[in-house]
């Protein structure tokens, strides 16, 4: 167990908002800081693992926001580190989108012959299921968007209210290609309120990375900056990993941090980054508890879970033009393995293809095995792909709900949030202040977001510090002067005899400390 040691600031948390916000107290000259990570690395929601013989990002994959008036602030970081990406084009997903009804016509291939299957397996020759007309899907694109507006007009209308109660009842998706529709358009592109700030402020282009670093040596780069390294490895005391923070503790002095394993850390101020899942969950208790302001902001704030399944082939057997990078399954069930993704822009050779699923697919996958889901999304793509596809030799499942320390992918407000929402769950209570995505008012749910955050939330308690110090001399001067005084009456008067001008300030403040006057004076 360690002894307790003092430090100005604890940062819980070493993802993107908790390195950037320990860099900018680092650059400010605050340097005896200290970071407790609960898992064994950094990078939080940015995290790369090897697959397939490729670098996958099971979190954060994109960086959103690029080619706009604006220069996004990671994008640029990416640009010094000279980080691989390549530029992901969307807008032809939604004529990509393949009828499940294949199936049948597929089975009738099989029987057909080999033929299909021989080509397929010798070339790669981009065979590929049936594809709705592009004039269906844009159709039912079209009414899906109209739709969607009114709905969200109608929701902010409402406050979140009831939208049933409108005059003009909203139509329900109901066919596959209605249902992909609707999926793609909520879960993914119409799923923050318009306008996107990310959008507006730095462009509407997004890139993927693809650098065998991974995404995350974007903080390690930002962490050799200010933390001790060796062959690109942190070695530095002040970062401390598997230290599960559940305890924040605060007097009017400071706040007491305890963890998991026992240890006890003290500080003058703690940054918080965890996830609103986590803040939403029981890892982290406060001692007195938090405000009911902001308790129940914290509870406003919606949690989506975006998974990507990674799944290893041992050839191609998808279209792989410029314009086949995603694609859409379309089944009876909303959101079913809807979303799919070739890594062959990425990492050409690497017959790796994603799959993203959301919110109650993704919760219900992860309470299951691997080899369950394999199962069923091999089951999905030989409805599109026909029977004669091979098996997936690999799986990945991240499990980002079911993972204590982050509770969900990132944060989601309704879309009746308004300004005092954002500000009640980002405002610092005491001595502990909040960073993390979804603290961002602009840009919450993205790596650009944390990384301002951390920032914003650094630069508002070095202003704080700046004000305590301030009101700290103020008093002092206050006191100094008051001594001075009484001490001038006292020698005019000869009322006390022998004693110093020098003890008289700590007298004072020994008196004083009893009035509510800061004990740090000393
Ligand atoms: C699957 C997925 C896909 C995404 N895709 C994109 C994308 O393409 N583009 C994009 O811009 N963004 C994307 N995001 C969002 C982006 O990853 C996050 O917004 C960003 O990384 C959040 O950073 P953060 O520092 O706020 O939080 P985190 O990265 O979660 O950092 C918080 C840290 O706190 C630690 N912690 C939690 N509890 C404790 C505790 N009790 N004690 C100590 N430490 C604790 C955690 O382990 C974590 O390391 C995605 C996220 C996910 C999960």
């Amino acid at each position: 167990m360690e002894s307790r040691s003092r430090c100005s600031v604890i940062i819980v948390g070493a993802g993107v908002s908790g390195i950037s916000a320990a860099k900018v107290l680092a650059e400010k000259g605050v340097d005896d800081v200290m970071i407790l990570e609960a898992s064994d690395r950094i990078g939080g929601r940015i995290r790369k693992e090897g697959f397939g013989g490729v670098s996958v990002e099971l979190g954060a994959g994109w960086i959103a926001g690029v080619g706009g008036k604006e220069s996004n602030p990671v994008w640029e970081l990416a640009r010094q580190s000279g980080l691989r990406t390549c530029f992901s084009d969307y807008s032809n997903a939604r004529y990509n989108i393949y009828d499940p009804r294949f199936v049948y016509m597929s089975a009738c291939l099989w029987a057909l012959g080999v033929l299909c299957y021989l080509l397929t397996r010798c070339g790669g020759i981009g065979f590929s299921g049936k594809i709705f007309p592009s004039g269906e899907a844009a159709d039912s694109y079209r009414k899906a968007v109209e739709s969607a507006i009114r709905k969200l007009r109608a929701e902010e209308d409402n406050h979140g209210g009831d939208v049933a109660r409108l005059s003009e009842p909203l139509s329900v998706p109901k066919t596959p290609i209605e249902l992909a529709i609707d999926f793609i358009l909520h879960d993914f592109e119409m799923a923050e309120v318009e306008p996107i700030s990310t959008y507006v402020d730095f462009g509407e282009r997004e890139f993927l990375v693809a650098d065998e670093r991974g995404y995350e040596s974007l903080l390690h780069k930002m962490a050799e900056t200010f933390l001790l390294t060796s062959d690109g490895e942190i070695l530095d005391s002040r970062l401390k990993l598997n230290k599960v923070v559940r305890e924040l503790q605060q007097s009017r002095n400071g706040v007491t941090v305890t963890t998991e394993d026992g240890c006890i850390y003290e500080a003058n101020y703690v940054i918080l980054s965890a996830s609103i899942g986590v803040l939403q969950s029981d890892l982290i208790s406060f001692r007195p508890p938090l405000p009911r302001w902001k308790t129940e902001a914290i509870e406003t704030c919606d949690v989506m879970v975006y998974t990507k399944i990674f799944l290893k082939f041992p050839y191609k057997f998808w279209a792989c033009g410029p314009d086949k990078e995603f694609f859409i399954y379309a089944h009876e069930r909303r959101g079913y393995y809807t979303f799919w993704q070739h890594m062959e822009n990425a990492y050409p050779g690497s017959n790796i293809l994603v799959v993203t699923l959301t919110n109650g697919e993704s919760k219900r996958v992860e309470a299951q095995s691997d080899q369950e889901t394999l199962k069923e999304a091999m089951e999905v793509l030989r409805n599109m792909f026909g029977p004669e596809i091979p098996n997936a030799t690999d799986i990945l499942v991240p499990r980002w709900f079911n993972n204590r320390f982050q509770r969900g992918s990132y944060s989601n407000y309704p879309i009746y949030a308004n300004h005092q929402m954002v500000h009640d769950i980002k405002a610092p209570v005491g001595r502990i202040f909040f960073t993390g995505e979804h603290t961002s008012e602009r840009f919450n749910g993205y790596v650009h977001g944390g990384y301002l955050a951390g920032i914003d939330t650094s630069n508002a308690l070095l202003e704080d510090m700046r004000r305590e110090k301030e009101r700290k001399l103020e008093s002092q001067t206050f006191l100094l002067e008051l001594a001075l005084t009484e001490s001038l009456t006292l020698t005019q008067t000869d009322a006390v005899s022998g004693l110093h001008k020098c003890d008289i300030p700590r007298q004072l403040f020994l008196s004083s400390s009893k009035l509510g006057l800061p004990e740090a004076i000393l």
